[in-house]
């Protein structure tokens, strides 16, 4: 069996359900014998954080957008996820840089050259094991979002802007197939967490 993921992280769009499931798979990798560093993009340092509520809630234009959101993975690449890495840990990360290609390349507009330029520089190479993607439709999405909480200046966006970072998602995950599993989030919670213990027992965990 090849090696197992150690760098694991989940994406989709906001509403999607990765939120959800992610305290169990953090278990699943204790119960693997995993020490595990949960964290989560934009975040996981305290500068990272600080950014995070700049981007959430500050207007800015798509290019500042995608400097910051990249700002915040060099910090979180640096202080959180190569060391926890090095001694050994799994890292389970909610987003990570697919994000940035599938929101700000996809939703934004900002230009694949410049977000591969912003990757190369910042990621110091790191590209996640696995990678969990929510697949959801926007209309679903939006619609579990409404009942859930309040809309941050992302999810304030319209079903177009989800619609194009829904095949944000896509792109990336037909570029790099091997490190992706699309999860049809639409079904039900039961259904979807049997979908992500499946997905995980194949890599070995
Ligand atoms: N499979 C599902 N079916 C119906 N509702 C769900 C499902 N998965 C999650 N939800 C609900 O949808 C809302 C958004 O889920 P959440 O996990 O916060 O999504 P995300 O973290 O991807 O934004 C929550 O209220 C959650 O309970
Ligand atoms: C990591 C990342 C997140 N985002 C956006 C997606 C989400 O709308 C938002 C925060 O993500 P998330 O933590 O999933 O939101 P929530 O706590 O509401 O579940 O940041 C980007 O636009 N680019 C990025 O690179």
């Amino acid at each position: 069996m090849s090696r197992r993921p150690v760098f694991i992280t989940i994406e989709g769009i906001d509403g999607a359900g990765k939120s959800t499931h992610l305290a169990a798979m953090a278990q699943r990798l204790q119960a693997a014998g995993a020490t595990v560093c949960l964290t989560r993009e934009p975040g996981g340092t305290p500068l990272a954080e600080d950014l995070r509520a700049m981007v959430l809630n500050r207007p800015m234009d798509p290019l500042t957008e995608a400097l910051l959101v990249f700002a915040a993975r060099r910090d979180h690449v640096l202080n959180v996820i190569q060391p926890a890495l090095q001694r050994g840990e799994v890292v389970l990360a909610d987003r990570f840089a697919d994000a940035s290609f599938a929101y700000q390349g996809g939703g934004r507009g900002v230009p694949l050259a410049q977000l591969n330029a912003l990757e190369a520089w910042a990621c110091e190479g790191l590209q996640p094991d696995l990678t969990l993607w929510f697949d959801l439709d926007p209309t679903e999405a939006a619609q579990r979002r409404a009942r859930a909480r309040e809309a941050d200046r992302f999810e304030a966006e319209d079903l177009a802007f989800f619609e194009r970072v829904r095949a944000g998602y896509a792109a990336r995950a037909a570029a790099q197939p091997a490190r992706f599993a699309r999860l049809d989030a639409g079904q039900s919670l039961d259904t979807v967490a049997a979908a992500v213990r499946a997905v995980m027992a194949e890599r070995g965990w």
